[in-house]
């Protein structure tokens, strides 16, 4: 696997969730597969999860790890071609990337959307670069649109925790203070499109739509309380608007309605719902300080498998040096 992006890109599914169980059950089964092998994680963007979990899983495999906060001590980086570079950046993407690429043998990529160009964002054109001048795997740790990783540990957080064999899965939009990417909705819908037994439906507020080749066949309410109604899993997650109905709107914040906020009676409407969030979370926008508190919230858990579903990822990697 050269990288991954998508979820077409671990093959079959149920393959890759019983290799993730599997590795849950014994994490350095996989230890010499690592060995003298370098992973450099690249971050233009915070992280405490994503940092943390992708570290853990690459020692699990037995892998030396650098990582390199592009922010905070390397050069501001240029990653427009053609730029004649006379401002306050030091040094191209196109020459620090390869350069990067000659210190490791994989490397992951977290470079979140910006926001303003639409197709900037959706043509993934910072993760391309890596992939094209890098000379080295790609795994994607949250980028413009993309979060697969995330995705990946959710699925195998609702496969642990279902009491039904087909469960109702539903990703609500919720209201924040920051406009934020679309990238955790938008893999959460691909994941759960190609899970085999998934009821999945979406809600937010119109005018929130997902791209639509993320949204696949779900079922889109917006009518927040019918989406809940025998729900089994709450996925909350807020986006900005993805300017697909409007592409002025693209990026920004076109609804703060706290109707959508997942409360205690919210989750009253579902089958005994758990509730589920990729953290980091903002309590009392998202969610209630009671819900995400209760004993149906699976946040902590669900972060937990975040070094399982990076593991299998850099499993399958190395493997195929
Ligand atoms: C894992 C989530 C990362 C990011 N969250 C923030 C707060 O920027 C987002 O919403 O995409
Ligand atoms: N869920 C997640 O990716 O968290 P971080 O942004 O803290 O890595």
């Amino acid at each position: 696997m050269n990288c991954f992006i998508n979820v077409e890109d671990l093959g079959p599914l149920d393959k890759a969730m019983a290799e993730a169980f599997e590795i849950k059950n014994d994490r350095y089964k996989y230890q010499h597969l690592g060995k003298n092998k370098t992973l450099m994680m690249i971050f233009f963007n915070n992280s405490l999860r994503t940092r943390l979990s992708t570290q853990k899983a690459a020692m699990n495999l037995g892998m030396n790890v650098i990582v390199l906060d592009v922010n905070a001590g390397a050069w501001k980086l240029e990653t427009e071609r053609g730029v004649i570079m006379d401002g306050d950046k030091s040094e191209h993407l196109l020459e620090a990337i390869p350069v990067m690429g000659c210190y490791c043998d994989l490397i992951g990529v977290r470079s979140f959307a910006g926001l303003t160009d639409r197709e900037y964002d959706y043509a993934e054109t910072v993760l391309q670069q890596f992939i094209k001048y890098s000379g080295r795997p790609v795994f994607a740790m949250e980028t413009a649109t993309v979060h697969p990783l995330q995705a990946f540990a959710d699925l195998i957080t609702i496969e642990e925790h279902k009491v039904v064999e087909r469960p109702k899965v539903v990703l609500t939009w919720a209201p924040h203070c920051r406009a934020l990417p679309q990238a955790v909705p938008n893999s959460f819908a691909q994941w759960m499109n190609a899970a085999p037994d998934v009821d999945f439906v979406i809600t937010h507020p119109e005018g929130y739509e997902l791209d639509p080749k993320f949204v696949g066949n779900a079922r889109v309410e917006y009518d927040q309380k019918k989406a809940f109604e025998g729900a089994d899993f709450i996925y909350a997650k807020n986006w900005s608007n993805p300017g697909v109905t409007n592409l002025a709107d693209y990026g920004k914040i076109t609804s703060k309605d706290m109707s959508w906020t997942v409360d205690t009676e919210h989750m009253s409407w579902t089958n005994n719902g758990k509730f589920m969030h990729c953290l980091p979370v903002r309590r009392n926008l998202i969610v209630t300080d009671d819900v995400i508190e209760s004993p149906n919230s699976l946040v902590i858990p669900e972060a937990a498998n975040r070094e399982i579903s990076c593991s299998v990822v850099i499993k399958r990697m190395l493997e195929a040096l």
